[in-house]
């Protein structure tokens, strides 16, 4: 497919274009299979499913795209081949393990496009919009912090013997089997510090990786970085590599999300996505959200007009938002490109 070859400057544009200005972003994978009643409570995280339960990861991205994704995101965001290993898996079987994180995505992708084509699904409701949507597979990649689950992935703080070497060759064998998988894309997500970025970047050029990439920070204060790091400083990194075709934020807060966007804005033209959080707090230590810190969909939702206008063409929502919430973002986008507004 055309969309694999990496044409860094109009490879996100061009779809962005198909998808008639802006496009939609799924949203929470781990906390969706949650709701379905999968129990996460485990170093592997949500890719314990990749073991325990493959269909109902297919089934929530189906969902998601159903409620009008236009990108779905793999479920490898803590598979981990030390991860696995620790499980007692081999190399090749937790090899095998991550690819298929991509394949259970494809085939959503696959069953969506013949329903839609059926026309048992109409998404074209704006009449802009092809249908079926155009889709994207990207495989996810988390931080260092998430393979540790102690609370360092929302901290960024890795202490004095982690060193960018480390993160390199931590991420290295991951991120080579992900580009070879049949994803359309790489998504980095939820970075937590300006070290972690830089040895992906680095990878990136090292590894000749072939496909695109995104570069996706979090922030608790809306104004840096979970680290204290600087967001443009982060971004500046992501806006230096060439095969990143996209920078933003997620899982953060909604109401932090505009001065960031703007922040990300300031230092690089390439297109800004972002996919917030409910806005709920995660209770590193007890391992759960707490309920009622965050917002409802409707909530959500009035916001997406300004982050549009600020500047972000890819819009969705990470942990804890579900396929209602796609659903009104991709509603709440639609009027704005049959407004002319994308
Ligand atoms: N894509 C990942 C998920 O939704 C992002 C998690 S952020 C902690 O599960
Ligand atoms: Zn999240």
């Amino acid at each position: 497919m055309v969309l694999r070859t990496v044409d860094a400057s109009t490879f996100m544009t061009s779809f962005l274009r198909q998808c008639g200005g802006s496009a939609v972003i799924d949203g929470g994978l781990a906390t969706e299979l949650e709701r379905h009643g999968a129990d996460l409570n485990d170093p592997l995280w949500s890719a314990k499913c990749l073991i325990s339960s493959p269909r109902l990861i297919r089934r929530v991205h189906l969902d998601y795209l159903e409620a009008g994704a236009n990108i779905i995101i793999s479920a490898s965001y803590q598979a981990t081949l030390q991860g696995f290993e620790a499980k007692g898996l081999s190399k090749e079987e937790g090899e095998t393990l991550l690819k298929k994180s991509v394949q259970i995505a494809c085939e959503a992708r696959d069953i969506y496009n013949e329903r839609a084509t059926k026309g048992s699904w109409d998404n074209s409701a704006d009449g802009i919009t092809p249908n079926p949507r155009p889709v994207l597979v990207a495989a996810s990649v988390g931080s260092y912090g998430a393979y540790l689950a102690d609370g360092s992935e929302y901290s960024g703080i890795y202490g004095d013997n982690i060193t960018l070497e480390t993160l390199k060759d931590f991420h290295r064998r991951r991120v080579q089997v992900l580009a070879d998988s049949g994803a359309d894309l790489i998504a980095f997500e939820t970075i937590p510090n300006k070290m972690e970025a830089k040895a992906y970047a680095e990878l990136l050029e090292e590894e000749a990786i072939k496909i695109p990439a995104w570069f996706s920070f979090s922030s608790k204060d809306g104004i840096n970085v979970v680290s204290g790091d600087s967001i443009e400083e982060c971004a500046l990194i992501a806006d230096s590599c060439e095969t990143v075709i996209g920078v933003g934020i997620n899982c953060t807060p909604p109401r932090y999300i505009l001065g960031l966007i703007k922040s990300v804005r300031r230092v690089t033209t390439k297109p800004v996505l972002i996919y917030p959080n409910s806005g709920e707090t995660y209770d590193a230590e007890r391992k759960e959200w707490v309920p009622s810190t965050g917002v409802t969909d409707v909530d959500f939702v009035s916001h997406v007009e300004k982050w549009q206008e600020a500047g972000a063409s890819l819009i969705g929502g990470c942990c804890r938002t579900t396929p209602n919430t796609i659903r009104a973002i991709s509603k709440a986008l639609s009027i704005s490109k049959s407004d002319g507004s994308a």
